[in-house]
C-alpha cells in the first residue's frame, strides 16, 4: 500500500512527472531523492510525484526520507509515496531509476552480483510492463547494470526496448575529471570522451576524439604508457578504489551520475557535445545487436543516439571487443542461470 505523506497540493503550473526510485533508503538512494525533488534532474520548473520503493524490511527506513523530504519543504516536490510492491510503485509511471540490489563487496567483481540481482530485474520488469505509463523511461544503476538492463527490457515485450538504459555516465564522468588533471583544464573544457562496452574493469574509456581545452586526446593518448598503465585502468577500477578506501560503493558520485544521465535523457544534450550511456545495441560500431553497451550519445530530449561516423583505430577496437565479449559472457551466464 503506498503511504502518502500528505494530500497532493494543486497549483503547479505543469503535471508532475511521476519519478520512481527503487532501493530508496539505501546509500544511493539516500543521496540521490533529495536533488531529484529539488529539481536537479527534471529542472527546477517540473513539478515531481517522489515513489519509493523498498523490501519490507526497509519501509521503516524509508518513512524517515519521506519526512525529511517534507522537511525540505521543496516547491516542486507535489508527492511523496512508499511501496513495497513493485506493481503498485510503477502504476503509471514515467521515469523509473532501478537502484536497489546488492552492492560489492571488496574482492568481488561486479558480475559476480548477477545470480543475486538478476531476479530483481526479472521481476521489476514484468512488473512496467503490465502498469508503466506509456513514456516511460528506465534507468538502471543497480549491479551488473548492462546486463541488468537487458533482463528488465527483455521481461517488458511491450515497452519498446529503446527505454531502457544503464548508467555508465558515473564512468564518463570520472574520466572527464581525469583527463581534467592530466591536461590541466577545467572540466568544462573536455569533451568527446566515450565510454565503450560494460560498466566493468574491462570498459573502455576512450579520449582519441577527446578534446582538453587546445590539446586533443589523441596528442595525449601519444603518451601510451599514461594511456594503457594509468588513465584507463585508474576510471575502469575507480569502483575498485573507493569501496578499498570507502569500505562502501559509491553512493554519492553514483547518485549524482544517475542525475546527469537522466537529465541528458530528458532535458537533451547540449550543442553538439555527447555523453556515454549503455544503451541496447541496434547492431553499431560492431557490438552485436540486443546487448546493452556503452556507446557515445546524445539525446533530443525523447530518445538516444548513438553518435555515429567516429573512427575506431585498432588500439579501440580491441578495447571494445574485450568488453563487449565480457558483456556476452555475462548474458550467457544470464541464459543458463534460466535454465537452472
Ligand atoms: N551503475 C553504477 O555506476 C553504479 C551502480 N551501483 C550499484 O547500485 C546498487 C545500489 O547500491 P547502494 O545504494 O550503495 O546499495 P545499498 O545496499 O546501500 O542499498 C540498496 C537498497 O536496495 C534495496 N533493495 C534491495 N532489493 C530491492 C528490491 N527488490 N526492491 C526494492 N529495493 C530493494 C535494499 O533494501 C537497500 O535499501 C548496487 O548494486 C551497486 O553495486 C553503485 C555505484 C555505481
Ligand atoms: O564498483 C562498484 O561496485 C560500484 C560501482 O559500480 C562503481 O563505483 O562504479
Amino acid at each position: 500500500m503506498p503511504t502518502p505523506t500528505g494530500p497532493t497540493p494543486t497549483g503547479f503550473t505543469k503535471p508532475p512527472v511521476v519519478v520512481t526510485v527503487t532501493g530508496a533508503a539505501g546509500t544511493i538512494g539516500y543521496a540521490a531523492l533529495f536533488r531529484v525533488a529539488a529539481g536537479a534532474m527534471l529542472g527546477r520548473d517540473q513539478p515531481v510525484v517522489l515513489r519509493l520503493l523498498e523490501l519490507p524490511g526497509a519501509i521503516s527506513a524509508a518513512e524517515g526520507i519521506a519526512m525529511e523530504l517534507d522537511d525540505c519543504a521543496l516547491p516542486q516536490l507535489a508527492a511523496v509515496e512508499i511501496f513495497d510492491d513493485p506493481r503498485a510503485a510503477f502504476d503509471g509511471v514515467n521515469q523509473v531509476l532501478l537502484i536497489g540490489a546488492k552492492p560489492r563487496s571488496k574482492g568481488m567483481e561486479r558480475a559476480d552480483l548477477l545470480s543475486a540481482n538478476a531476479s530483481i530485474f526479472a521481476t521489476q520488469g514484468a512488473a512496467l510492463n503490465e502498469v508503466a505509463a506509456p513514456d516511460v523511461r528506465v534507468t538502471v544503476v543497480g549491479n551488473p547494470a548492462n546486463t541488468n538492463a537487458a533482463i528488465a527490457a527483455r521481461h517488458a515485450p511491450d515497452i519498446p526496448r529503446e527505454r531502457f538504459s544503464a548508467l555508465t555516465r558515473l564512468d564518463h564522468n570520472r574520466a572527464i575529471a581525469q583527463l581534467s588533471h592530466r591536461a590541466g583544464v577545467p572540466v568544462t573544457e573536455i569533451s568527446g570522451v566515450t565510454i565503450w562496452g560494460n560498466h566493468s574493469a574491462t570498459q573502455y574509456p576512450d579520449i582519441f576524439h577527446a578534446r582538453a581545452g587546445e590539446t586533443t586526446g589523441a596528442e595525449l593518448a601519444r603518451d601510451r604508457e599514461w594511456l594503457v598503465d594509468d588513465f584507463i585502468p585508474t576510471v575502469a577500477q575507480r569502483g575498485s578504489a573507493i569501496i578499498a578506501a570507502r569500505g562502501a560503493s559509491s553512493a554519492a558520485s553514483a547518485a549524482n551520475g544517475t542525475i546527469d544521465h537522466v537529465q541528458t535523457w530528458a532535458l537533451g544534450t547540449p550543442g553538439d557535445s555527447w555523453t556515454s550511456a549503455a544503451i541496447v545495441s541496434p547492431g553499431a560500431y560492431g557490438v552485436p545487436e540486443g546487448l546493452v553497451c556503452s556507446f557515445p550519445v546524445r539525446s533530443d530530449g525523447t530518445d538516444w543516439q548513438i553518435v555515429e561516423g567516429l573512427e575506431i583505430n585498432e588500439f579501440s577496437r580491441a578495447r571494445i571487443d574485450a568488453s563487449v565479449a565480457e558483456l556476452e559472457a555475462e548474458i550467457a551466464a544470464v541464459d543458463a542461470l534460466a535454465t537452472r
